[in-house]
C-alpha cells in the first residue's frame, strides 16, 4: 500500500465524512440516518465480497426456490437478501422492509424500530450474476411518522415521498451511488481501506444522450410511440448520426452508465407484459428519484414516474429514465399517439 501517496491525498472524502457533512446542516438531526446508511453500507461491503468471491465459494447458480415474481432465486439473491434484512433491523432505525425476495412485508419487532422504511432490490441484475457482469442493489428511503401501528400500506407511498435512495454496483469497482435530495454523489470502495470515497462529486447527467438502453429482444410487442422512438435512434430523421445501442441487462449498471453518459434507458410495457417488467417501490422509484437529482427525468409513458402511487408493494411500471431531451422526445411521441388515438 503506498501510504505515502494516500497521506498526501487530501481529497480522501469518505461516504461516512461526507453524509455527517449533509447532517450537520439539520441541527436538529440525531443522526439516524447516518446510522441507517453506515448499515446500508455494511450490508454493501459484504454483498460486494460475496460477488467477489461467488465462484469459489460455491455461490453461483439457482438457490432452488421461486420467489412471488415468479422467478428462479440465484443463491446470491438469496444471501443478499439475507444480508440486508439482517443489517436493516440491527440499524434499530428502521420499522418497515420490502424487499423483491420476500413476498410480505417485514415488519420490524417493536424494540427494534426506528422511523424509516426501506424498500430494496437485494441483488439486481441477476441473470448476469454467473457470467461475472456488473450487478447491483437498489435502494428507497422512506420516513414514517407513526412507527407503533406501522402496516404494510406505509409503503405504499408515491415516489417523490422518497427522502434518499440510492445503489450500489459490483463491477469492475463497486461503486455506490446516492441522493438525500441535494443532488447525485457517487463514491467508490477502496478495498484496501474498506471506505467509499467521493470519487463522482455532484453527478448531472448530460441534457442529451448518444446512447439508448433497451431490450430490442421485445420489439415486436411495443407500442407506437416505443417503436417510433428507436426507430428514430437508428435512423434519425433530422440528419444527426444514429444513436449507439448499449444493453447490459442489469438496470443498476444501465442506469449508471446513462447516469455518466447520458442517453435513455427504457424497460416499456408491451403487449406481452402490459405493466413492464420492472418493479415500482424498489427499482422505479429509487432510479427515477436519482435521474431527476441529477436533472434527468423519468416517465411511465402516461405520468411522471415519482408520481404514482402503488396499490401493491411488488407493483410493476413501464419507465423511461434518462437525459432531459430525450424523454422529453418520449413524452411528446405519447402525447401524439394519444391525440392521434392509437
Ligand atoms: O432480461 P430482460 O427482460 O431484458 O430484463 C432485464 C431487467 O431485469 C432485471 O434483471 C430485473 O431485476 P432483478 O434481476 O433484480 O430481478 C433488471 O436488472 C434488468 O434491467
Ligand atoms: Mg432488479
Ligand atoms: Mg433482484
Amino acid at each position: 500500500m503506498d501510504h505515502e501517496a494516500d497521506a498526501n491525498r487530501t481529497d480522501l472524502m469518505t461516504i461516512t465524512r461526507f453524509v455527517l457533512n449533509e447532517q450537520s446542516k439539520y441541527p436538529e438531526s440525531r443522526g439516524d440516518f447516518t446510522i441507517l446508511l453506515s448499515h446500508i453500507l455494511l450490508g454493501c461491503k459484504f454483498v460486494c465480497s460475496a460477488v467477489n468471491k461467488a465462484g469459489l465459494a460455491n455461490n453461483l447458480g439457482l438457490a432452488g426456490d421461486t420467489n412471488v415474481q415468479g422467478e428462479e432465486q440465484k443463491k446470491l439473491d438469496v444471501i443478499s437478501n439475507e444480508v440486508f434484512v439482517k443489517a436493516l433491523i440491527s440499524s434499530g432505525r428502521t420499522c418497515l422492509l420490502v424487499s423483491e425476495e420476500i413476498e410480505d412485508a417485514i415488519i420490524v419487532p417493536p424494540a427494534l424500530r426506528g422511523k424509516y422504511i426501506v424498500v430494496f432490490d437485494p441483488l439486481d441484475g441477476s441473470s448476469n450474476i454467473d457470467c461475472g457482469v456488473s450487478i447491483g442493489t437498489i435502494f428507497g428511503i422512506y420516513t414514517v411518522k407513526d412507527t407503533a401501528n406501522v402496516a404494510v400500506e406505509a409503503a405504499l407511498q408515491s415516489g417523490s415521498s422518497l427522502v434518499a435512495a440510492g445503489y450500489c454496483m459490483y463491477g469492475s469497482s463497486c461503486t455506490f451511488v446516492l441522493s438525500t435530495g441535494n443532488g447525485v454523489n457517487g463514491f467508490t470502495l477502496d478495498p484496501s481501506l474498506g471506505e467509499f470515497i467521493l470519487t463522482h462529486p455532484n453527478i448531472k447527467i448530460p441534457k442529451k444522450g448518444k446512447l439508448y438502453s433497451v431490450n430490442e429482444g421485445n420489439a415486436k410487442n411495443w407500442d407506437e410511440p416505443t417503436t417510433k422512438y428507436v426507430e428514430n435512434c437508428k435512423f434519425p430523421k433530422d440528419g444527426s448520426p444514429p444513436k449507439s445501442l448499449r444493453y447490459i441487462g442489469s438496470m443498476v449498471a444501465d442506469i449508471h452508465r446513462t447516469l455518466l453518459y447520458g442517453g435513455i434507458f427504457m424497460y416499456p410495457a408491451d403487449m406481452k407484459n402490459p405493466n413492464g417488467k420492472l418493479r415500482l417501490l424498489y427499482e422505479v422509484f429509487p432510479m427515477s428519484y436519482l435521474m431527476e437529482q441529477a436533472g434527468g427525468q423519468a416517465f411511465t409513458g402516461k405520468q411522471r414516474a415519482l408520481d404514482v402511487v402503488p396499490e401493491k408493494i411488488h407493483d410493476r411500471s413501464p419507465v423511461f429514465l434518462g437525459s432531459y431531451d430525450e424523454i422529453e422526445q418520449m413524452k411528446e411521441l405519447y402525447a401524439n399517439s394519444k391525440a392521434n388515438g392509437e
